[in-house]
C-alpha cells in the first residue's frame, strides 16, 4: 500500500494502538458516519477592505462585525484581506512539495529548528490519536539560514508569509483589544514576529479507521489564528451552540479563529471555541495556521480586574501547563485550570 510508504509511523503505531481497543471501533464507526453528514455551515463572512476604508461608518462597520462574530462563533472568514493569492499559493506549493519528502529525511533534517511532528506519540487511546504531520515552527529562527539546510528556498517564501500574516492578525487584534475599551498595552510591545508560531499541517488520506482524527478536538492557546485551509478539501469542524459544524471551504477567505488567550483577557466575551480536523478516506488535506502569540513572559490579565473569571498567568506559565497536561491527561485542560477560584 502507497500508504504505508509514505507514513509508516502513523500506519505502525497507530494500527497497534487501534488493535487494543477493537470494541469500540463499532461505535466509533457510527459517530464518524454521523458526522460525515454534517451540514456544511458558512461561517461569518468579513470583508475586510472596510478596515481600511476611507469611510468612518465602514470601518467601524467592519470593526463591529469582527468583534460580534469573535463573541458569538469565536470563529469568522475574512475576503479582501491583503494577502496575495500569489503568495498563498506559493505557501502551499512549498508546503506540497516539503511534507513529500521520505519520512525519514523530514524527521532527520532538523529543519525549522527541529519543528517536524507527526500524530500525537503521547496517545494511549484511539481518541487521542492526531491522523496529520506538522511543522510546528517558532518563528524566532524564521530568517535563519541555518535552520533550512538544503531547504533553503523554504526560507524566503516562510518569511514573507509570516509577515504578510503578522500583519494582517495585528490589525484585527487591535480591533478587538479597542472593543474591550483598552487603549495602549503592552501587547503591541509583547507580541511580535518572533513570539509567534507556524504550523504547516498535513492530513494524509487515512484508510485505517473512521475513528481517527485529523486533529484532535482543541482550543487554541494563542490570541488568535489566522488559517489558510484547503481550497477544496473540506475536514474543519467546529463546536457552534453546542453541536459539531462543519466549515465549508471558500478558496477566496482565510479563517479567523479566537484563542484561548483573548478569552481570557476579555473576560469570556471573545470565545475560544473547541475545533477539530475530520480525516478523509481517500484525499489528503493541508492547511497553514499563523498563530498570533506574546513572548513567554507577558502577562496575561483580565480587562475588567474586579470581576475577572481568570487569575493572571503568563504565556509561558500557560504552555508548560498544558503540556504537562498533555503528558498526564494525554490531552490539554486550557483556560479551566486558571479560573479565580480554583
Ligand atoms: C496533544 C495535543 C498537542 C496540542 C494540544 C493537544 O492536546 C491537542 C492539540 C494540539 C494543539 C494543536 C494546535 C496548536 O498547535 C497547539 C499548540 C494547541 O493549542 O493545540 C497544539 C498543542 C501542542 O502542540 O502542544
Ligand atoms: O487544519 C485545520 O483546518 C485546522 C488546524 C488547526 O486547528 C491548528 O493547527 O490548530
Ligand atoms: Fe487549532
Amino acid at each position: 500500500m502507497i500508504e504505508s510508504k509514505q507514513n509508516p509511523p502513523l500506519l505502525h503505531d497507530y494500527t497497534q494502538l487501534l488493535q487494543q481497543s477493537r470494541d469500540s471501533v463499532d461505535h466509533a464507526k457510527q459517530r464518524v458516519d454521523y458526522e460525515h453528514e454534517l451540514e456544511e455551515c458558512d461561517l461569518p463572512l468579513v470583508d475586510l477592505g472596510g478596515l481600511w476604508s476611507v469611510n468612518e461608518e465602514e470601518r467601524v462597520s467592519c470593526a463591529s462585525e469582527i468583534c460580534k462574530a469573535s463573541a458569538e462563533w469565536g470563529f469568522f472568514q475574512i475576503v479582501n484581506h491583503g494577502i496575495s493569492l500569489e503568495l498563498l499559493r506559493r505557501m502551499r506549493k512549498m508546503q506540497v512539495e516539503l511534507f513529500k519528502e521520505p519520512f525519514e529525511k523530514k524527521v532527520a533534517s532538523g529543519l525549522l529548528d527541529n519543528s517536524y511532528r507527526w500524530g500525537n506519540q503521547t496517545a494511549t487511546c484511539p481518541k487521542q490519536l492526531s491522523w496529520c504531520e506538522a511543522f510546528h515552527v517558532p518563528l524566532t529562527k524564521i530568517s535563519d539560514e541555518t535552520c533550512y539546510g538544503e531547504f533553503s528556498s523554504l526560507r524566503e517564501v516562510m518569511q514573507e508569509y509570516a509577515s504578510a500574516m503578522q500583519e494582517l492578525a495585528k490589525s484585527i487584534a487591535r480591533v478587538l483589544v479597542m472593543n474591550m475599551g483598552v487603549q495602549r498595552s503592552m501587547w503591541e510591545d509583547n507580541c511580535n514576529e518572533s513570539t509567534c508560531f507556524m504550523r504547516l499541517n498535513r492530513y494524509p488520506s487515512c484508510p485505517v479507521s473512521p475513528e481517527v482524527f485529523g486533529l484532535v478536538p482543541h482550543t487554541d492557546s494563542d490570541f488568535l489564528t489566522i488559517l489558510h485551509q484547503d481550497e477544496h478539501v473540506g475536514g474543519l469542524q467546529l463546536m457552534k451552540d453546542s453541536k459539531w459544524v462543519a466549515v465549508k471551504p471558500n478558496p477566496e477567505a482565510l479563517v479567523v479563529n479566537i484563542g484561548d488567550l483573548f478569552q481570557a483577557w476579555s473576560n469570556d466575551v471573545y470565545k475560544s471555541v473547541e475545533h477539530k480536523v475530520i480525516v478523509n478516506r481517500e484525499v489528503e488535506r493541508h492547511s497553514i495556521a499563523y498563530f498570533l502569540c506574546p513572548s513567554y513572559e507577558s502577562f496575561i490579565g483580565c480587562c475588567e480586574e474586579e470581576s475577572s473569571i481568570y487569575r493572571r498567568f503568563t504565556f509561558g506559565e500557560y504552555r508548560r501547563q498544558i503540556q504537562q497536561d498533555v503528558k498526564v491527561y494525554g490531552h490539554k485542560v486550557g483556560l479551566p485550570r486558571f479560573i479565580v477560584s480554583n
